[in-house]
């Protein structure tokens, strides 16, 4: 099957050499093919160029993409889809005034999550995250990670990873998924190292027998988990082959960046709360700070001090967090826009952060997030626009005609 795309106003993101991810003012550039065309092989990248060197064969499928832009389809790195429910009740409590904090003190928040998905049905729960999962291809998203964590029992944390994997068997978007056991304290736990150890010898050696994670994760947090415990996680984590992916520094900075590189994590992810050490414990690493500010935007919380992050010649990747409690919405659209208004991140900057940057931080670089020959044909045809700041600037419009997965609409 053979799939050309001729007459591209503006072909984004082109690699001819392949880049694991790209940082500081690297991350300004996007570089770009005006009046190109795209060739799709069986699925793949096979050729791109300008329109003087197209070829002329006989090809399956011509896309006449005159106006139109095609940039690689997003790479949502940090999600947490499969969830049952909503929390729809706790957003009425924050507009009337409890913070995200007290919810949960309350007994709301991830523990809520917990116990609606601890009486849904496994298949009841693949049917509900499912509409999500259309929901996000439709949005322009081509590759996503999905993380467990409103299971916190061996039952429930294996219902959603089976779930997930369901998923990746009946989609072709690329999905990676993460276990997150240690995400809240169960009720039925007295301390987190108890706890810690029931997700260490009960559940983690079943998800690695099944093999039904490739990340391990840990919300390292004041009133959620600890350094120590962090460490715990994820040293086991490493004796079963988990790569670490983590949350850390959402609303206080406690070290988490800093177990997170010492233990090679491949991202740290949230950092809303960043003191300087936490910038500098980053360089020379090969640990990629994700910002969600999608979480900050619907929370009310600060934003990923971006400018920083990217001036002190990191990278820095963008994803939804899409989830019940503080961020519903997997619309990466909307992340890209929010992330230049309010982390004063140009176009260039967040769309590196969005394609190339995401890839890498769920271990797809070599697949996905950019347009290089050799690469899944995961695209975004735009409908016609000038140019591709537009798509964060016209915030809130739908500037997406068609998503090819594997070369398909
Ligand atoms: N912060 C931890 N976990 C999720 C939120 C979970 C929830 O509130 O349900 C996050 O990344 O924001
Ligand atoms: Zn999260």
């Amino acid at each position: 099957m053979a799939t050309l795309f001729k007459n591209i106003k503006e072909l984004l993101q082109v690699r001819t050499e392949p880049v694991k991810f790209v940082s500081g003012k690297e991350m300004n550039i996007i570089p770009t093919i005006k009046d190109a065309f795209l060739l799709v092989e069986n699925g793949l990248i096979s050729d791109f160029g300008s329109m003087r060197d197209c070829p002329s064969s006989n090809f399956d499928e011509v896309i006449d993409c005159t106006g139109k832009m095609v940039m690689p389809a997003w790479c949502d790195s940090h999600t947490h889809m499969v969830y049952a429910g909503n929390r729809e009740s706790e957003f009425v409590d924050r507009i009337n005034g409890l913070t995200y904090e007290e919810i949960a003190n309350r007994g709301g928040g991830i523990l809520n999550s917990a116990k609606t998905l601890q009486e849904t049905s496994e298949d009841d729960l693949y049917n509900q995250s499912k509409v999500r999962l259309e929901e996000i291809i439709k949005l322009g998203t081509g590759a996503v990670e999905i993380k467990s964590g409103y299971g916190l029992t061996l039952e429930a944390e294996l219902k959603m990873l089976r779930v997930i994997k369901r998923l990746k068997e009946n989609y072709s978007i690329e999905i990676k998924a993460t276990f997150l056991g240690a995400h809240a304290l169960p009720k039925e736990f007295k301390n987190t190292s108890d706890y810690i150890d029931y997700v260490i010898e009960a559940i983690l050696p079943i998800v690695a027998k099944e093999n039904l994670a490739e990340y391990i994760d840990v919300f390292c947090e004041t009133g959620y988990f600890s350094v120590e415990d962090t460490n715990r996680i994820l040293e086991a984590g490493k004796q079963y082959g988990f790569t670490p992916k983590i949350h850390v520094n959402q609303f206080t900075a406690i070290g988490g960046v800093q177990a997170g590189v010492k233990h090679n994590a491949l991202s740290v992810d949230h950092l809303e709360e960043m003191r300087d050490v936490d910038i500098e414990a980053l360089r020379g690493s090969q640990t990629m700070p994700v910002a969600l500010p999608g979480c900050s935007y619907f929370l009310s919380i600060p934003y990923t001090p971006a400018r920083r992050i990217i001036d002190a010649g990191l990278p820095l990747a963008l994803a939804t967090d899409y989830n019940p409690g503080s961020a519903p919405s997997g619309n990466m659209n909307f992340v890209v826009s929010t992330a230049c208004v309010k982390m004063k991140m140009t176009p260039e900057e967040a769309i590196n952060a969005s394609t190339i940057n995401g890839a890498y931080a769920m271990g797809l670089q070599d697949k996905v997030g950019s347009i290089t020959n050799g690469k899944l044909a995961n695209l975004i045809l735009t409908k016609p626009i000038n140019s591709f700041g537009f798509i964060p600037y016209s915030f809130g419009e739908n500037h997406i005609e068609s998503i090819f997965l594997a070369g398909e609409d």
